[in-house]
């Protein structure tokens, strides 16, 4: 049985529709503090609980004969880590250090851990790989790297066969429109962008036009909710055979799309046209992030399928069904 933590947010819910279909069982657990009930599969147990409370994973892990944990849950927005470092450290990284206490306790020695590009800080290079010095800029990225570290260092102590993923920008949704992303408030270029052209906001604020890019405006490479699903699955897989123990790996398209090609991609894929409000540089933005993702292709045999396309049209059509998310459910 999988343990699934933070398995109502987007990934998570993603992941979870992913491992039921895969004949995994799982059980999720979530405080709902940014994730939706309604996005987790049926099929799935639920316990509302934070990863925090002790009882309630000692319940969990003497309830349910539990082979795997894949940690999904943290706080996640750049610009909300400056303005509250505190709770990115109480959350994110003491959250995971009461998480793998307890994992040691009832022996549960496999961990899938979601980590992120921001840890490479604002590297002035083309492709980053796994090697490329980690420099984070913002306390997001400082929280994700101390929690690989802790970690490492908790394998080397005790048992623990892990593997780290470091994502890059995820986008688009589930292609049965059945879950997407609904994030409130929303902070996600792709969505926001989305929200415009459904006539729910009056402009889309681009934060910055002045960096050294093509146009001005910040470089992210995209990468497809689904593919990224994959890669955990390859993992899972992986750590079953043994042949991917204790790595880390970079999980991205290795390309990178400026913050106005991705508005212009939209109006393409929607048809509409997008009113651009220029704004100030968000605190804590490196200015490009693009992948290479070699190394989990060559070891894992993971290949994304989906185009920064794909992204906005499977992101178009849960946005149009359900306007207002898991509400308009
Ligand atoms: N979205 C991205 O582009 C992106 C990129 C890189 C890395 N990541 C990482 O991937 C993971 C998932 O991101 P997401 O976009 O799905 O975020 P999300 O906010 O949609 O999901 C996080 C989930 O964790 C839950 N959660 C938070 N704190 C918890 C706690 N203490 N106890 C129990 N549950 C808790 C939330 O309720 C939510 O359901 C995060 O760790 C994030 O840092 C995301
Ligand atoms: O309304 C918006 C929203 C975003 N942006 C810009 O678009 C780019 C992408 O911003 P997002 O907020 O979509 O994504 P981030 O790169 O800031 O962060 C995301 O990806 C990171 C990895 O790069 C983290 O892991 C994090 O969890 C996740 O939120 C940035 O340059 C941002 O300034 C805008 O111009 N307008």
């Amino acid at each position: 049985m999988i343990l699934v933590v933070g398995g109502a947010g987007y990934i998570g819910s993603h992941t979870v529709k992913s491992l039921l279909d895969h004949k995994y069982d799982v059980v999720v657990l979530d405080n709902l503090s940014t994730g939706h009930i309604e996005a987790v599969d049926k099929r799935a147990i639920f316990t509302k609980g934070d990863m925090k409370d002790t009882n309630l994973l000692t319940n969990i892990f003497e309830n349910y004969s539990i082979s795997n944990v894949i940690h999904f849950a943290a706080n996640c927005y750049v610009g909300e880590s400056i303005t509250e470092p505190l709770k990115y450290y109480e959350n994110n990284v003491a959250g995971t250090i009461s998480l793998l206490k307890m994992m040691r306790k009832h022996q549960i020695t496999n961990l899938i851990f979601s980590s992120t590009c921001a840890v490479y800080g604002n590297p002035n290079i083309e492709k980053i790989n796994e090697s490329t010095l980690t420099a984070p800029i913002n306390p997001y990225g400082h929280s994700k790297l101390m929690i690989e570290q802790i970690i490492k260092d908790f394998s080397i102590a005790y048992r623990l066969n892990y593997i780290i993923l470091r994502y890059f920008n995820a986008a688009g949704a589930d292609h049965f429109g059945r879950i997407g992303e609904d994030h409130q408030p929303e902070t996600h270029l792709i969505p926001n962008i989305l929200f415009h052209l459904l006539g729910r906001s009056e402009h889309i604020s681009v934060f910055g036009d002045d960096y050294d890019t093509v146009d001005g405006t910040c470089i992210r490479d995209y990468i497809h909710v689904t593919d990224l699903v994959n890669a955990h699955i390859l993992a899972l897989e992986g750590l079953k055979k043994e042949k991917a123990i204790n790595k880390i790996y970079n999980v991205g398209n290795e390309e990178g799309f400026t913050v106005k090609e991705v508005i212009n991609k939209c109006e393409k894929v929607t048809g509409k046209e997008a009113t651009i409000l220029y704004k100030q540089k968000r605190k804590g933005d490196p200015s490009k992030l693009i992948s290479s993702s070699e190394k989990i292709s060559k070891e894992l045999g993971w290949e994304p399928k989906y185009s920064l396309e794909d992204m906005i049209e499977t992101a178009w059509k849960w946005f149009s069904r359900f306007p207002k998310g898991y509400k308009s459910k």
